[in-house]
């Protein structure tokens, strides 16, 4: 997967988030998105991945060589944040059946083998709704870093992990990320520090772009 930004803007209202981004990211790279809270790195994760419409530039797509448009990157996309949540009404194992009908697992990978990498199994017919705060940030870090989806986006990954859950979110985004598009909006360097490349969104955000 590879996305070039042009001149890249989005505001909300008067207020420019950020603006004249022009920014190549590359097949197989993963790259850190900085800034400190408020600056507008989960705005520009949305513009990427195309649920928020930018207000100036453009942004294409490509994958194994082809365009994608736009209204298809969700079918390419997985994406873990603290503002994407998950079905509560299901337990683990229906969400899983549910989930992977819709973004299915990477080959090798099944319901049955992420509820025992995830180390949940005496959850398995639990609500979600009942799960901890931990245990929900882990499901949803492994639906997306499981997903067969050359496009990764991670916001903000180690949410609501103890020291074990970020330990776990290492290990399983190294197994994960190589030869994919990843994307880590992050301010903590244990998130991201895998990443070759890194953008600062200070050098094209709110402050730059005023
Ligand atoms: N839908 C919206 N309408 C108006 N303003 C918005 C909207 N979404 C975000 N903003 C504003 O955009 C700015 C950037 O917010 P954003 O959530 O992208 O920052 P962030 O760098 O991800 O912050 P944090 O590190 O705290 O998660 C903030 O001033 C925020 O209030």
């Amino acid at each position: 997967m590879r996305i070039e930004a042009t001149g890249l803007g989005k505001r909300f209202q008067r207020e420019w988030i950020f603006r004249g981004l022009t920014y190549i990211f590359e097949p197989g790279s993963a790259t850190a998105i900085l800034g400190p809270n408020g600056s507008g790195k989960s705005t520009l994760l949305n513009t990427i991945s195309g649920q928020l419409l930018a207000s100036e530039g453009a942004l294409t797509y490509e994958h194994a060589g082809r365009p994608v448009a736009v209204e298809d990157v969700p079918q390419v996309l997985a994406y873990c944040a603290p503002y994407l949540e998950v079905i509560e009404e299901l337990t683990l194992t229906e969400l899983l059946q549910f989930h992977t009908r819709f973004k299915p697992l990477r080959p090798g990978c099944s319901p049955g083998r992420l509820i025992e990498l995830m180390y949940l199994e005496k959850s398995r017919h639990k609500l979600v709704r009942d799960f901890s705060s931990g245990m929900k940030q882990r499901l949803k870090l492994a639906l997306a870093l499981y997903a067969d989806s050359p496009l990764l986006l991670l916001d903000e990954p180690t949410t609501n992990l103890d020291r074990a859950g970020v330990a776990w979110y290492r290990e399983h985004v190294h197994a994960t990320a190589p030869g994919r598009l990843v994307l880590v909006s992050s301010n903590v360097p244990e998130e991201y520090d895998f990443c070759s490349q890194q953008l600062s969104i200070t050098d094209f955000g709110a402050q730059a772009a005023r």
